[in-house]
């Protein structure tokens, strides 16, 4: 259970900043960078306004239990209304921003709310700065320092995860043997993977990298989780909602012909377009009492990454006056595609099975602003880095067709994502 302090009180001045070019990564301090970019737009941020760092609830919580959400939805509420806000921009983003990072599981530690201290948005041509100080002030241009220039990561050893290659398979066939046996129709499993760089690890190096290698996708960095995913689990403005469902994956192929093949493949194949299904079905399941209007697609498509490609489905809606961002996160999460089908028994198998505590990977990583506008992924494709260790996540959807060979080579391109972005020879 965590006593939360209550919030204190933030002055917030969002300027327009007249000309700015070049990597928004690029301006950021060294030292623990906050970040969600897509391609060169985006918002950066650094130093600390504000911070919650909320501890795991008791082994044995209901695996479905939201506190962890509540209690940052209370603290985010208060310093909202108390916070003294100039905002000359008003774009989603400006004002008031809090980043968040909330765990898988109810009871792991390190779900996390940071208000930076200054932040650098850019979306299209506008680009703005944000500062927030408890005393007011403080001129916004004041706070923009030359920062060191990237570091490379160095030389890595690559250590063991929880669990060995042939362990994780006898793990996926004893789920596919569960679900034949009508246990349960799908649970995601995931492996990890640890590297060491000797040295403390420069975030700001993954970001660029990820970024620009996955330019489609969200490369977020926030209180230790840093990674590029492809799935937006909600985005908000006004009321306008959107998600996008990701289950279903292939490689990219090594020829145009292959990568063609293997998407065909995909599209067509009954125990992926299942296993998409039921994620698809899970969100319109928690959406459905937050919407006045709910349009989800009847069939999914293709979505091509570096690595891997996907089934995708998009799904919009308009939200019911009054609903808050983070209560819909709370319901969303976690959706069929990290979790399983149905919920609560999947997530007491995976806690079960995998050997491991996710922390934050599968959880919700992403930012909301005062005004209640937000951009939420799953933080998929993904590491948790702690001064020179990163350790790497990567899972599958199992289903009573999955393969345990296939699935493990699953995990495998869905690790490269962050391997190249840890390897200065970008192999
Ligand atoms: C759980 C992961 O991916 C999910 C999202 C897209 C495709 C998935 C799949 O095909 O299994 C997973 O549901 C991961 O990347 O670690």
């Amino acid at each position: 259970m965590n006593a939360v302090l209550p919030p204190p009180q933030l002055f917030v001045r969002t300027v327009a900043l007249r000309t700015h070019s070049g990597s928004l990564v690029r301006r950021l301090p060294a030292g623990a960078p906050l970040a969600w970019l897509t391609g060169d737009d985006g918002i950066v941020g650094w130093g600390q306004a504000a911070r919650l760092d909320l501890s795991g609830e008791p082994p044995g919580t209901e695996p479905t239990d939201t506190t962890r959400f509540t209690a940052a939805a209370r603290w985010v509420d208060g310093l909202v209304e108390k916070a003294d806000v100039a905002d000359e921009v008003g774009l989603p983003g400006t004002g008031l921003v809090a980043f968040g990072t909330f765990t898988f599981a109810p009871d792991s530690s390190g779900s996390s709310v940071v208000v930076p201290r200054v932040l650098l948005g850019r979306r299209g041509d506008r680009t703005w700065l944000t500062t927030v100080s408890d005393a007011s002030g403080v001129h916004p241009e004041e706070l923009l320092h030359p920062v060191p220039p990237l570091r490379p990561v160095g030389p890595l050893s690559w250590l063991p995860g929880s669990l060995s290659g042939p362990e994780w398979k006898d793990v996926v066939a004893g789920t596919v043997a569960h679900i034949r046996a009508g246990h349960l129709e799908k649970a995601v499993l995931a492996r990890d993977t640890v590297a060491d760089a000797g040295s403390p690890i420069d975030v700001r190096t993954l970001l660029e990298r990820l970024r620009m290698r996955f330019p489609s996708c969200f490369t977020f960095s926030v209180a230790g989780m840093v990674g590029a995913t492809p799935e937006l689990l909600l985005r908000r403005e006004g009321d306008e909602f959107t998600s996008l469902v990701l289950a279903g994956t292939r490689p990219r192929g090594a020829t145009p012909e292959e990568d063609r093949r293997l998407g065909e493949e995909l599209m067509s194949s009954a125990k992926d377009v299942e296993e998409h299904g039921l994620a698809v079905d899970s969100l319109r399941a928690s959406m459905e009492p937050f919407a006045d209007e709910l349009s989800v697609p009847a069939w999914p498509h293709l979505l091509r990454l570096a690595n891997v490609q996907h089934l995708a489905t998009r799904a919009h809606a308009r939200l019911a006056p009054g609903v808050s961002t983070l209560e819909v996160l709370a319901a969303l999460h976690p959706t069929a595609a990290v979790g399983g089908t149905p919920t609560p028994e999947a997530m007491r198998l995976i806690a079960e099975v995998e050997g491991m505590d996710r922390g934050g990977y599968a959880g919700p990583v992403g930012w909301m602003d005062g005004a209640g506008n937000a951009e939420w992924g799953i933080a998929l494709r993904s590491a948790f880095v702690d001064g020179a260790r990163a350790r790497l996540f990567a899972g599958c959807g199992i289903v009573a067709g999955s393969d345990p060979e296939s699935e493990l080579a699953e995990t495998e391109s869905k690790f490269r994502a962050m391997r190249g972005a840890l390897t200065d020879d970008g192999a």
